[in-house]
């Protein structure tokens, strides 16, 4: 009785053996090392900050104790974004009228607004268009705003950022979107503008790491705001159907998933569980800061790869589908 109670219980332990190893190793390797970014109490500036997902970002830092600051072109609407922050959190935002186009006003925005701690680069624009439907000034439209215009942001803000002195961790976010992850019908730019944030992303994590800079990169799915509802307008069918393999999230739900990510210091911020599916089938050679969730990568590749390629199956049926329809 007490050799087979034994039995059962070494067995048991080999069987545990590899994975806590595995999850020692993953302990001891993972890097960057974890961090906290505080937001309470720091200048949290965010750009697109008047409309949807950067409103219920500005408003959420606001009402944690961060000294908020938001950019976007439009005056009246960021007036309106101030007032209706005001009368939820009872805290007053500081605005700044520029587009992200501008470099010179964007570098004289940032130098009015003082040192950042935390910079969320969320302005963004989406047209879609079969790329043969769409006329290169909308590309180029989606690439200088979501793409250039971020680069502008950042190297307008590093100056400031660097000299932080010890006020703490400091962080730049990055509003990229599932179409960032995966390419989707319809968005051959939008997701051409966003992929290109990732490599933007990782290689500043690199350059950032050693100012204490933490970089991450959030990745929504289609998210209830009012760019969305302009969005919907125009989009192709096919567009809808392959984006609702993702649920839709309120702009609220994903603004606190996106703060809580970034004071976690996490790189990748997913916001629902396909997007949690989704970061690990695109891990790639993303840092990782946690080792639980490297633990789930290594385990989890092959087989969400596997899951991955139904996915395709179902998109690439409904595409058929959809064009045999077409021709009725
Ligand atoms: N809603 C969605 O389904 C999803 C959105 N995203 C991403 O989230 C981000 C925010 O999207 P969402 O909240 O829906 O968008 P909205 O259209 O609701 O808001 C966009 C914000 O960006 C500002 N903005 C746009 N162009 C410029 C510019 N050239 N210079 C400065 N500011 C600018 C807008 O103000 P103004 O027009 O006055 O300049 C506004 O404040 C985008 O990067 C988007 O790609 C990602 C996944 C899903
Ligand atoms: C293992 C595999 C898991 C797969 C899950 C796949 C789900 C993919 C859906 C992609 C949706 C893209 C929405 C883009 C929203 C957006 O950015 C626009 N609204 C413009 O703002």
């Amino acid at each position: 009785m007490a050799d087979a109670s034994f039995a059962y219980l070494s067995f048991l332990l080999l069987l545990l053996l590899p994975p806590l190893a595995l999850l020692l190793i993953l302990y001891l390797i993972v890097r960057p090392r974890p961090v906290r970014v505080p937001i309470k109490n720091r200048h949290v500036f965010i750009t697109g900050g008047s409309s949807g997902i950067g409103l219920a970002l500005a408003r959420r830092a606001a009402s944690e104790g961060a000294r908020v600051s938001i950019l976007a072109r439009s005056l009246s609407k960021l007036e309106e974004a101030r007032e209706s922050i005001r009368l939820a959190t009872g805290i007053d935002v500081a605005v700044f009228a520029a587009d992200v186009r501008d470099y010179g006003a964007v570098r004289k925005a940032v130098e009015e607004a003082g040192p950042i701690d935390v910079l969320i680069v969320n302005q963004g624009v989406f047209v879609p268009q079969e790329i043969e439907k769409q006329e290169m000034d909308e590309v180029r439209f989606m690439v200088d705003i979501n793409l250039i215009g971020s680069f502008h942001v950042i190297k307008a803000a590093l100056p400031g950022m660097k000299d932080r002195g010890n006020r703490g961790p400091g962080s730049i976010a990055l509003m990229s979107s599932q179409g960032g992850q995966v390419g989707i019908y319809g968005y051959t730019a939008y997701s051409a503008s966003k992929f290109a944030l990732r490599g933007l992303a990782e290689s500043l994590q690199q350059e950032l790491i050693s100012q204490d800079i933490h970089v991450s990169l959030i990745f929504p799915p289609d998210t209830d705001t009012p760019g969305l509802a302009e969005e919907n307008k125009k989009r192709p069918q096919l567009t809808s159907i392959i984006a609702a393999s993702s649920g839709a999230m309120k702009a609220d739900v994903v603004a606190k998933k996106a703060l809580n990510g970034i004071k976690s210091g996490s790189f990748v911020i997913p916001c629902n569980f396909e997007g949690l599916l989704l970061s690990i089938a695109t891990a790639g050679l993303s840092p990782q800061r946690s080792f639980l969730m490297a633990f789930v990568e290594v385990v989890a590749a092959g087989p969400i790869r596997f899951l991955a390629l139904f996915f395709h199956w179902d998109w690439y049926g409904k595409i058929e589908k959809w064009h045999a329809q077409q021709k009725q």
